[in-house]
């Protein structure tokens, strides 16, 4: 079972004119929902996943922060699969049209108290104790240069024992291979009814703006800020999923 309302349908980029570059702007935020459902693959599935781990990893009265939160629909699901844990929730967007669609969501599922939603800039981010991160889909959006500082800064926020997760698109640098899993990428969305057009129009739309590092590159950066071990833990073509642990 999904805790996300019906969002109207991701019509986007059905116009005819020229698109502007992706922004998480109120336009996306409005149907927002319908596009993660139908343009992250296995979405609900990496959440239960990260369940799982967060099960075992943390302890009570540990704060879980979500990292680019959106409409907070992975807190809302993790707040169902981790119900009875002694668990505070923060989720972080730099969006206040996502964080107020995040705060309807939360009331609307009655677990307002339970969740807080705040504004802030996750480059900025002082957190210290932290016992979880979760950073899906968003360290893409993050400019290249400063996603190490940002890593080193979640190290440093993490409590000993910490874990971050960290869910990304990512890309087969210099081989035919990665052409073959963006084709494939391209059928799930054709399959979940986003026309030819439309998928490249949301490509070009976000040329420049989500740049996805290698499964090798987003280990290393992982890895220097002293996370060990590291390690994905789900993988379908182009999209990857990550624990990196904080030594206890
Ligand atoms: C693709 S969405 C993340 C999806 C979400 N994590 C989920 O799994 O449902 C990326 C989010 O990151 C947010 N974001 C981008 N840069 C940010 C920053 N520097 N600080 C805080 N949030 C940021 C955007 O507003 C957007 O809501
Ligand atoms: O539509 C795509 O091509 C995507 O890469 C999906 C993706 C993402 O992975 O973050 C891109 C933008 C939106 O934030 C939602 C999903």
């Amino acid at each position: 079972m999904s805790v996300t309302p019906p969002s109207p349908p991701d019509r986007l980029y059905q116009t005819e004119t020229v698109p502007e570059d992706f922004a998480f702007s109120e336009r996306v935020v409005e149907v927002f929902d319908d596009m993660l459902d139908r343009s992250i693959p296995f979405y609900q599935e990496v959440i239960k996943a990260t369940a799982r781990l967060l099960e075992r990893y943390l302890q009570p009265g540990d704060t879980i922060c979500d990292l680019g939160c959106s409409t907070g629909s992975s807190l809302l699901q993790l707040a169902r699969l981790l119900e009875g844990r002694e668990l505070r929730l923060i989720g972080i967007d730099n969006s206040p049209a996502m964080l107020e669609k995040a705060r309807c969501k939360a009331t609307l599922f009655d677990r307002d108290k339970q969740m807080r939603f705040i504004l802030e800039d996750i480059t900025r981010l002082q957190r210290p104790g932290t016992g979880a991160f979760i950073c899906n889909y968003t360290l893409q959006f993050i400019r290249p240069i400063r996603r190490p500082a940002l890593i080193n800064g979640l190290f440093a926020n993490l409590r000993p024992g910490g874990v971050l997760i960290v869910s990304e698109k990512t890309v087969l640098p210099a081989s035919a291979l990665n052409r073959g899993f963006i084709d494939i990428y391209h059928d799930f969305k054709r399959e979940r009814g986003y026309s030819e057009l439309e998928i490249a129009r949301k490509r070009e739309a976000l040329e420049n703006i989500l740049i996805p590092f290698s499964i090798e590159e987003n280990i290393s950066l992982l890895g220097d800020a002293g996370f060990t071990p590291v390690t994905p833990f789900f993988q379908w073509f182009n999209f990857s999923s990550f624990i990196a642990c904080k030594p206890g």
